[in-house]
């Protein structure tokens, strides 16, 4: 039997064994409560230890190595005659995991692929996707995690993260406490499921969302794999799809909204406070207004994030500079249009206002006349009944605008534009007539669609760079493969590499820099020391090269947050919001000090020590997925 047919039959018994709803998750019962700020981060190198022997050390997914355990672990650990007796490298694992993944027959079944990887061996997961960083991105993040996340409850296999209901509020403490002690966690992300990728309401799949966000801190910033927790608040569902599903697992009922919404959220935030108090908490993709409310809400109290809005703005306005170093402009000739004017388009604008007003020494009223917001109703005026506090700061006098001009063409062709940015969720809505409109006022036009999945990009690159002869300068929401066309010197073929302007560039680096500083807070100063961080090393201004990527690439995506994550410490110490007190000053000595506390997936030694008085860590017992049937050769 050829070797692929052989792997096959053999995947497809395992996926018989792995679907069942079986319950592999074992929180762990919570130990003794302190409330010092002590740092029990977990070692990132030297002999790892171990009390764990056998079938139950190699179905622990942060111990197992499955081919690779050498033959003195075998023999210690009570391995032998559970392997077949060749030892393999790490390397020979990923050859062989590739042609594996390689022989799934589209990318949703890669991406489960990768998933049951990630429950069976850990190390493989990591180094795998590292090493195939720019095939396995869009796999892992959007957009197909987009579709694993649409078909959750028939994908459904086991869970993993933190699942908290609205129905049970008075269990959230509980059952988040049950997850580690206060030294455990260093990182959440949590989601009620509302608003995803640009999908809409998924509601208890969200919990897709959070594990997707935290397995990018680990490959994008080493954030460690045990250290991380993914959340999902489930209140209910509007997406009528799920409701009619037999198969739904979530909460079957319409989505909770108001005081008993808001005080779930808030009972989250304080059992999450109580039980990990130095942990950071990432908020994605809330709804619309909820997102920006609990962000406003919680930021001064707390050390948190909300990546549409915050992570969105740095990206965007760290693009947003590179281009403009590339056209020669300064951000105060900036003319700015948004199309969508939700979560990520105000968070855009909300970024964009303050790094003008900043560089222009302006308010931040006399900055906010830069930026246009067109919505559903058109451009946001004075006469738009329905104006979110949110967008209100950007919201034009309607004695300047008569009704004829205020879609997005008529505001293109009004304003004249430098800058274009999408995210509306409206597939093609920056169309020919559009985008000619724009750059027939200006020489480089900055176009951003950016809604996610690729779908409802608002336009795809290949049409923007012929509308505008190559002369647009664009980044996507998602990966797009690079264009070709007749835009060099004498109509010469050349090829445009465009950026993927996604909050993945950033987000991983801010929270290692929050997370290694334990800072108290994440502050404004941080978030622009970010965006410089991110700015300064895309190609097209670092090369001055305007047909290179505008952003950095997944490729250096571990140097760039380093560099994002020392700019992020060096702004905190200066706001006097770090309570890590070893923290180096040169710039070097910082970079060395954050590098060696980033996790990496390599097989460490293994050294057994006996359970009692063994670590919580060697035991077993950080975030214990459960147990699998198998190593890694599936
Ligand atoms: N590239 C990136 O890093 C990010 C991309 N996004 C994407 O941006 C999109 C929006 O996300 P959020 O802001 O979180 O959603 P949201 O729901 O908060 O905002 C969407 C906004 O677009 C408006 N809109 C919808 N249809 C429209 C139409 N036909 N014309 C004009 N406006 C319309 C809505 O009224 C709303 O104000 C999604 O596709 C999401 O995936 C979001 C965050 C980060
Ligand atoms: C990228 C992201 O956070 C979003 O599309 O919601
Ligand atoms: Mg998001």
């Amino acid at each position: 039997m050829p070797i692929f047919t052989r792997v096959q039959r053999y995947f497809a018994i395992l996926t018989d064994l792995f679907a069942q709803d079986a319950i592999l998750c074992i929180p762990i019962t919570m130990g003794s409560k302190t409330n010092g700020r002590h740092h029990g981060r977990l070692s990132t190198s030297g002999p790892l230890e171990c009390s764990l022997k056998g079938t139950v050390l190699m179905n622990h997914p942060s111990f197992n190595k499955g081919s690779a355990f050498t033959k003195e672990e075998r023999r210690e650990f009570e391995l032998s005659g559970l392997l077949p007796p060749s030892v393999q490298t790490l390397e020979q694992q990923v050859q062989r995991a590739y042609e594996q993944y390689s022989s799934r027959a589209d990318d949703l079944a890669k991406n489960t692929f990768l998933t049951s990887m990630k429950e069976q061996n850990e190390v493989l997961y990591f180094k795998l996707i590292q090493d195939h960083l720019e095939e396995m991105f869009g796999v892992v993040y959007t957009p197909t995690e987009g579709d694993a996340i649409e078909n959750y409850s028939r994908l459904f296999r086991r869970p993993a993260g933190v699942f908290l209901n609205i129905g049970d509020a008075e269990r959230v403490s509980h059952d988040l406490g049950l997850w580690g002690t206060p030294d455990d966690i260093d990182y959440i992300v949590v989601t009620d499921g509302e608003e995803i990728l640009g999908i809409g309401d998924q509601g208890c799949g969200g919990i897709l969302i959070s594990v997707a966000k935290l397995a990018l801190t680990t490959l994008c910033a080493g954030i460690h794999p045990n250290r991380v927790l993914p959340v999902v608040l489930d209140c209910g569902t509007d997406n009528a799809k799920l409701l009619d599903d037999p198969l739904y697992l979530g909460l079957r009922q319409k989505r909770v909204r108001g005081k008993e919404y808001d005080d779930f959220v808030d009972t989250f935030v304080k059992a999450a406070r109580e039980h990990f108090p130095q942990a950071y908490i990432h908020f994605e993709d809330f709804g619309l207004d909820n997102g920006r409310r609990f962000l406003e809400k919680y930021r001064p109290q707390i050390p948190c994030f909300n990546d549409d809005v915050q992570g969105t703005g740095c990206v965007t306005l760290a693009a947003i500079m590179a281009a403009m170093g590339v056209t020669q402009q300064k951000l105060g000739d900036l003319r700015m249009v948004v199309f969508g004017a939700g979560s990520a388009g105000v968070g855009i604008a909300d970024q964009v206002r303050d790094a003008i007003a900043a560089e222009r020494g302006v308010s931040k009223e006399e900055a906010a006349k830069h930026i246009w917001l067109v919505d559903k109703p058109g451009l946001l005026t004075t006469e738009v009944e329905t104006i979110s506090s949110a967008q209100k700061p950007f919201v034009k006098p309607k004695e300047e605008w008569n009704c004829q001009q205020t879609d997005l063409l008529g505001v293109i062709q009004k304003v004249k534009p430098n800058v274009l940015i999408g995210t509306s969720t409206k597939p093609k809505a920056f169309t020919e007539q559009i985008v000619r409109a724009m750059a027939s006022h200006v020489d480089r036009p900055i176009i951003m669609p950016l809604s996610n999945p690729t779908r409802l990009h608002e336009a795809v690159p290949a049409d923007l760079l012929e509308w505008t002869s190559g002369k647009a300068l664009v980044a996507t929401g998602s990966p797009f493969k690079p264009v070709k066309g007749p835009w060099g010197e004498g109509g010469a073929e050349i090829e445009i590499e465009v950026a993927e302007c996604n909050n993945s560039v950033v987000f991983p680096g801010i929270g290692l820099g929050a997370v290694l500083s334990r800072s108290s807070r994440v502050t404004d100063k941080m978030l622009v020391a970010a965006t410089k961080g991110v700015a300064e090393m895309g190609p097209a201004l670092k090369d001055q090269n305007a047909n290179a990527p505008l952003l950095p690439g997944v490729d250096v995506v571990r140097d760039v947050s380093v560099r994002v994550a020392r700019k992020v410490i060096q702004a905190a110490r200066e706001e006097g919001v770090t309570t890590e007190e070893n923290i180096p000053s040169g710039d070097e000595e910082l970079d060395e000090w954050i590098r060696e506390q980033m996790w990496q997936p390599v097989y460490r030694k293994l050294k057994y020590v006996p359970a009692e008085g063994a670590s919580r860590e060697a035991r077993g017992e950080l975030r214990v997925v459960g147990s699998v049937k198998m190593p890694e050769e599936d």
